[in-house]
Order: structure tokens, then sequence, then C-alpha cells
């Protein structure tokens, strides 16, 4: 059941325009204040696999076993996943097949500059689920329709098709094998779920252009180009051609074609313009490593040239024990005049690169990062109160969210709820109780609870309807959060968290 934890509270401040108690009587309301660091985000849900040829195994980073199973770090944009994982059936997929003499719809990708021939986006659909719909929605455009048909199908069979489509990317472009790290496994897919996911947000051109200009330019840092994609189109078109077998005609390939075409050259001219911008990476120097709890710590870290962000972003990070694996963590504190960095990272079980950072890493190692992503930034048009839902490492953005409306001056209610499984678990409570005795403006209430309820704890406070949501934790909490934010009246458009593309992308 849910406790906030009065004891925590320093200094009790009633949020101006806020009734502090509830029915339930329990005034919890104490107006802290937070501090900064960072933490692991989501985490994808990975199957370890060994590596094929054991090579570049660098020291386990601190981890037994595996690599695995929900290393968190945060949503990672799409990686290029290796293959590995080649089921039996693996076998080139002939060309003739995949663009058959005389069809109108052979795959051209030129991996050039924009192409013109791209199909316009129906501006006027909806939002396409982010799931594979067999069932066309009214207002689908026909490649939507087409293409979630392919989706549906090749749901139930995705490991297969993720072998295969890498399969067919390694055997016909080699060359791109050292893109990918060395332990390839079917949950590390997340350039082919990227395009999938992209497929099927194809209506909806605002978020489909957002999603793919964050993933062109985050696949700067692993080193891809544009003379890529072709192949990568190939090996789409191919796996799709292999499994979805019932709904594969030349109309679908055709249909394929024009949104694989759509989504590279976005990519394409993302990671071009950005190319002009920013370096593919930067290299970031360890210099502290506070171990909270046996398994958490806060790494700071000083990047080799100046880094720009929001408060609210994530970063992708690689350790130089697990080269080419590439995790997210949020930034825990909004930018500083020293330019270092602070995450918070949880060691998972079996998780490669959070083990490595928590158990191995130590002042004087280099990591690498690359470009800043996210938008759970905050809203500076608005005066607007901030309600922050922090679930363990997931408090890492929202402390960074303080420190910005901190130091923008402006004297907006911000209330932070901080869940964790146990007071244990509240590792950086006493940092954001600092904010709190800081910022008159600031509440921070710890919440520890089972899950059912520590979104919803919200509803014992307010009213909240001056205020934006924004919600930062393990997905499931985010998903319970903005059920509950929404119960208390704020609607969806003033609810901020990542995207739930992001999510799915960490397999949560
Ligand atoms: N490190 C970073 O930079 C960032 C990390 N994250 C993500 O935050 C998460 C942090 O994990 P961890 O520290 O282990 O958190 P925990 O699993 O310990 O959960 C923290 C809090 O969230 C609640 N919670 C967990 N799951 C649910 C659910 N399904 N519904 C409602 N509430 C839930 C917990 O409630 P209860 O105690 O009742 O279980 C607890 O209060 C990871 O997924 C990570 O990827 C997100 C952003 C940044």
């Amino acid at each position: 059941m849910f406790k906030a934890r009065q004891t925590m509270d320093a200094p009790m401040t009633a949020s101006a325009g806020r009734s502090g108690a509830d029915s339930c009587g329990a005034d919890i309301s104490a107006q802290r204040q937070p501090d900064d660091d960072g933490g692991d985000r989501l985490e994808p849900s990975e199957l370890r696999q060994p590596d094929p040829d054991g090579s570049s195994r660098q020291p386990d980073p601190g981890v037994s076993g595996d690599p695995v199973a929900g290393e968190r770090e945060h949503p990672e944009p799409p990686t290029i996943p290796g293959s590995g994982a080649v089921e039996g059936d693996v076998l080139p997929w002939p060309r003739e097949a995949l663009n058959p003499p005389g069809t109108p719809t052979r795959l051209q990708l030129t991996g050039q500059r924009p192409q013109p021939s791209v199909a316009a986006p129906d501006p006027g659909s909806g939002l396409a689920k982010p799931t594979a719909a067999a069932t066309p929605t009214t207002d689908a455009s026909p490649d939507a329709v087409l293409v979630r048909r392919t989706l549906a199908e090749i749901a139930p069979v995705a490991d297969r098709v993720t072998s295969y489509f890498y399969a067919l990317l390694f055997i016909g472009h080699p060359e791109l094998r050292p893109l990918f790290p060395v332990a390839m496994d079917t949950q590390r897919d997340r350039l082919l779920k990227a395009l999938l996911t992209a497929a099927d947000h194809m209506d909806n051109p605002a978020v489909l252009t957002e999603y793919l200009q964050q993933l062109g330019r985050g696949h700067r840092k692993y080193g891809t180009r544009a003379e890529h994609y072709p192949a990568v189109g190939e090996a789409l078109l191919g796996a799709l051609a292999r499994y979805a077998t019932l709904s594969w005609n030349t109309e679908t390939e055709a249909a394929w074609v024009r949104i694989y075409s759509r989504i590279s050259q976005i990519m394409i001219d993302a990671a071009a313009e950005n190319e002009v911008q920013a370096p593919a990476w930067w290299h970031a120097e360890v210099v502290s490593h506070d171990l909270r709890t046996p398994d958490i710590a806060i790494v700071t870290v000083r990047p080799d040239q100046p880094y720009p962000f929001v408060a609210g972003q994530y970063t992708s990070l690689e350790t130089p024990w697990w080269p080419r694996v590439w995790r997210q963590y949020s930034f825990a504190g909004a930018p500083r005049p020293d330019g270092l960095l602070s995450f918070h990272v949880k060691a998972v079980p079996a998780g490669w690169v959070s083990g490595a950072l928590v158990r191995h890493a130590r002042p004087g190692d280099t990591l690498r990062l690359g470009p800043p992503a996210g938008s759970m930034i905050v809203d500076h048009s608005t005066d607007n109160g901030l309600l922050c839902l922090g679930g363990g490492t997931g408090i890492a953005p929202i402390k960074a969210l303080v420190e910005d409306v901190a130091q923008h001056g402006t004297r907006r209610p911000v209330e932070v709820f901080y869940g964790a499984r146990s007071d244990f678990d509240l590792y950086d409570i006493d940092t954001m109780l600092r904010l709190q005795n800081t910022h008159p403006w600031l509440s921070v209430r710890p919440v520890v609870d089972d899950r059912a309820h520590f979104p919803h704890a919200v509803r014992a406070f307010g009213p909240w309807d001056e205020y934006d949501g924004y919600l930062s934790g393990p997905p499931g909490m985010i998903r319970s959060g903005v059920d509950a934010l929404r119960g208390i009246g704020i609607p969806q458009d003033r609810i901020r968290h990542d995207s739930f593309e992001d999510l799915v992308m960490a397999g949560r």
C-alpha cells in the first residue's frame, strides 16, 4: 500500500494553488528539493547469446555469467544488431524473387540524398499504433493497409524474420558485419524493430519524421553511411517476402519499397545535416564513480569536447569492455558550467554494460557517448507547474528537470514523487531533499509501495489542473503513470515521457 514518507520531508511547504491533503487525510506533501545525477534507463530485455567466435570478449566487467536480459539502460534508438542467431533456413533470398523481372516496384535505393519518388505522406491520417494491426483503420492510407497486413503476418514469427534479415544482410554484405556488436542475438534487433516501427507509423508524418531523424543522427556513431541503406532495404524486403507469404505480392512489395525509401531518405538526410554540426560520438573520461548501493552507481564523465544537451534528454553510451554495445542513460542533471555529465546506472542481472559501469568502471576510464536525444524536456512556454514521477533510477532525468527550472529562475511549483521498492532503493533521496531545502517551490515525496499504487499516489494530492506531467521509470510505471495523470485531469498532450517507441525498442 502506498506510503509517502513524511519523515523524509524537511520543511513542509504548501505549494501555491494546491491543496495539500486529500480525503485520505495523509498530508505528505512537504516541499523539498532534489539534486543531480543520472540513471539507467529502460531495460531492453535482451537475451544474450554466446559470442559466436568468442573473440572480443573483454574480461567480464563484473557481471558473472552472460550478458543479457533486462539491461536497462535507456530506451535506445535502434542499434544495428548482428545476426548470430541464424536459423536453419538461412539461404540468401533470390534476387529474382525480390524483384521479379518487369516489376515496377523494383527496389531502387541509391543511398543518395532526397529521393523525390517518395510517396507523400497522408497528412490527414491518424496515428498508427506501434503494433502490427491487421485491421485497417478507416483513415489508413492504402500503403499503410498493406504494410500493416505484412506486420500482422510476421508478428508470430518475429524471431525468425529477425534472424533471416540479419543473415541476408551479412551474407550479402559482409562488409557491414563490423558495424554490429560481436555478440548478436535476436533481441538486439533494434534496427529491424525500428524499421518496422517506422513503417507502422507511416501515416503520421510528424511522428515518423522526428523518430527517423533521431534514428539517422544516432546511427552515425555506428559508422552507418548512406550507401549502406540499400543493402538494409534488400534484406528487409527479402525477410518480409520470406515470412509474409500470405500477404506478399507485387502490390505489397511496392508499398514496402515506398515506405523504406521514405524511411531511409529521412535518416540519410538527418545524418548528413547533423554531420556538419556535431561529431558522430564523443569520448568521455570517467572522473568519479559513486557507488550508492551494491547495484547502483552515479558515474560522472568529462566529454572531450562540448556536449550540448537539454535537461530531460538521454544519450547512448559505449564502454571499452563491450565494443559496439550501446546503452542509453538519461543525464542526471541540467547542463553545468564545467561540462561534466552524470548518469545513474543500475546493474541489472547479466547486464553487460550496466554491470561494467557499476562494478568495473573507474576514474580514468574512457567511454564513448552518442548524441543527445529525447523530448521529455521542460516546456518553458508555460508557467504551469511540473508534476514529476520518477521510479527507481528514473529519478535521474527528473532531477535534471528540477535543476533546469531552477536555472531558468521562474518560480513554478514542481512536485516530485520518487517511487522505489524500499527505503534502501531511494539511493538519491538525500540529493533530492537537499534540492527541496534549497528551492521553496519544490516538493519531494518519497513513495515506497507495491507497483499497483506508486503512480496513483498522486491522486491523494492536487489539484493538478495547472500542472504538466513528467514521467520517468520502468515502462510499466510509465504506462500506469499516464493512466494516473489522465485520471486526475491532465490531458495527454501535457504528459511527457520517453516515447513508447523507445520503450518498445528497449523490449519492455
Ligand atoms: N538510469 C536512467 O537514466 C533512467 C532509467 N530509467 C528506467 O527506470 C527504470 C528504473 O528501474 P529500477 O530502478 O529497477 O526501478 P524499480 O523496478 O525498482 O521501480 C521503481 C519504482 O517504480 C515502480 N514500478 C515499477 N514497475 C511498475 C509498474 N509496472 N507499474 C507501476 N509502478 C511500477 C515501483 O513500484 P513498486 O515498488 O510498487 O514495485 C517503484 O516505486 C528502468 O526501467 C530504467 O530503464 C528511466 C529513465 C532514466
